[in-house]
């Protein structure tokens, strides 16, 4: 795999850095989480995919110590905390990077590493709301609507920072050096919506929200449901595929306003809503599918792995638990990423392994253990 050889230390976090964590493992990297010890009685990792886990105490100096230590020995550490607490530790970038020049230090934050936030708590929806992002998303009349925890935590956050590592790593194959990426969930979801700021002098975006182009303001960008209570999805944009929309609607396009008739996009939606309610989602794929109309099905995640287009592709996986989860993206034709199978780990599950394979010997652990500064869960992983 393309990240075959790549040593990851994780340190637990809540969503975006395990997800950071489980792309480079998809890809072949070997990640290590690192879990807190004294543990919780359940791991609140669920994208522990790929990774195996050390229960390590990092308040205690000799589990700051070995942390030490095993960033000596590894490409690429990624830390989830706000701005201060890797200080406070004595486990700083100066520190980590005196002692490995080579590491790739990720600070995944939500508020970035200076600022006046820096060390405020916080979470995807205010990341989303500071970039400027979320003032845009809802719909007319309605308060701003953040969709899930996508945006910031796992484009802006887990993506972008999976990105500057990789970056960070080609350029180290140049300079022989490490650096810190500094990772804020703000910044990256800003950056991800470039197109937003760079296309308002196209007038994209000049009306309030909810009534424009992209934002559930146009009929012909909206979604509709059913007689079966599903829904359909219609993205007809350019005017040959509205034009297919149209004709699959059974509507005659002589009658109708112009596309682009701001003004009759709220009785058109009302149009739309009343055709599209008239059939079962299976009889508008029926219609639609094998056009150019842009419309498909919304799926629930019951039915996504089952549809046929995601079955020709394998998009979706199976794990040995039974458990579907999405397959890693994108697909690389020579070495594409290989998902575990396995179960996630428990917590400190691999903690001896681990340990014992960047370079501590046993007696060093056992004194760790008897200093209850590692915890291991062999018990409970051979049950
Ligand atoms: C919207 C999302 C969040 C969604 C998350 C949900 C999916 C989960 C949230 C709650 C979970 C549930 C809950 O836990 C209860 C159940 C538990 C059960 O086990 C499972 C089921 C649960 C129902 C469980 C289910 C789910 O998991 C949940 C519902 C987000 O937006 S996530 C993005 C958040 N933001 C960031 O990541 C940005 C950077 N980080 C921060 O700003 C802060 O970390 C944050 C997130 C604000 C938290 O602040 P906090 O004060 O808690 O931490 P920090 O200031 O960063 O300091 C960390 C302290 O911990 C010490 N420490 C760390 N590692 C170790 C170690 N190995 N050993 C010892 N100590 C350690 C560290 O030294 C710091 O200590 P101090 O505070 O003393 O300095």
């Amino acid at each position: 795999m393309a990240l075959s050889g790549l040593r990851v230390l994780e340190l637990a976090g809540l969503a975006p850095a395990p997800l950071c964590g489980m792309i480079l493992a998809d890809f072949g990297a070997r990640v290590v989480r690192v879990d807190r010890a004294p543990r919780s009685a359940v791991a609140t990792d669920v994208q522990g995919r790929g990774k195996r886990s050390l229960a390590l105490d990092l308040k205690r100096p000799p589990g700051a110590a070995a942390l030490r230590r095993l960033c000596s020995g590894a490409d690429v550490l990624i830390e989830p905390f706000r701005h201060g607490v890797m200080e406070k530790l004595g486990l700083g970038p100066e520190v980590l990077l005196h002692e490995n020049p080579r590491l790739i230090y990720a600070r995944l934050t939500g508020f970035g590493q200076t600022g006046k936030y820096a060390k405020s708590a916080g979470h995807d929806i205010n990341y989303v709301a500071l970039s400027g992002v979320l003032s845009k998303l809802g719909r007319k009349g309605e308060n701003p609507y953040a969709p899930l925890n996508l945006l910031a935590d796992f484009a802006g956050g887990g993506v972008l920072c999976a990105l500057g590592i990789i970056i960070a790593l080609y350029e180290r194959t140049i300079s022989g050096k490490g650096q810190v990426v500094d990772a804020s969930m703000v910044e990256g979801i800003a950056y991800i919506s470039s197109f937003l700021w760079k296309s308002q002098n196209l007038g994209l975006w000049n009306r309030p929200r909810g009534e424009n182009l992209l934002d559930s303001g146009a009929p012909f960008y909206e979604t509709y449901k059913t007689s079966d209570g599903k829904f359909m999805a219609v993205g007809a944009i350019e005017p040959q595929f509205y034009d297919q929309l149209i004709k699959g609607l059974g509507l005659d396009s002589d009658k109708l306003p112009s596309q682009l008739s701001f003004s009759d996009w709220p009785e058109m939606k009302k149009k739309f809503a009343s055709i599209f309610a008239q059939k079962t989602q299976s009889e508008w794929c029926s219609i639609f599918d094998g056009t150019d109309a842009c419309v498909t099905p919304v799926l629930s995640f019951d039915d996504a792995p089952l549809h046929q287009h995601n079955k020709q592709r394998s998009s979706f996986i199976k794990n040995d638990q039974e458990e579907i989860s999405p397959r890693p993206a994108p697909l690389l034709s020579r070495t594409p990423a290989v998902p575990s199978c396995k179960r996630d780990p428990f917590i400190g599950e691999h903690t001896e392994e681990i340990l014992l394979e960047y370079g501590f010997t046993q007696e060093e652990i056992a004194k760790l253990y008897s200093d209850k500064v590692i915890e291991s869960s062999k018990l409970k992983a051979n049950l």
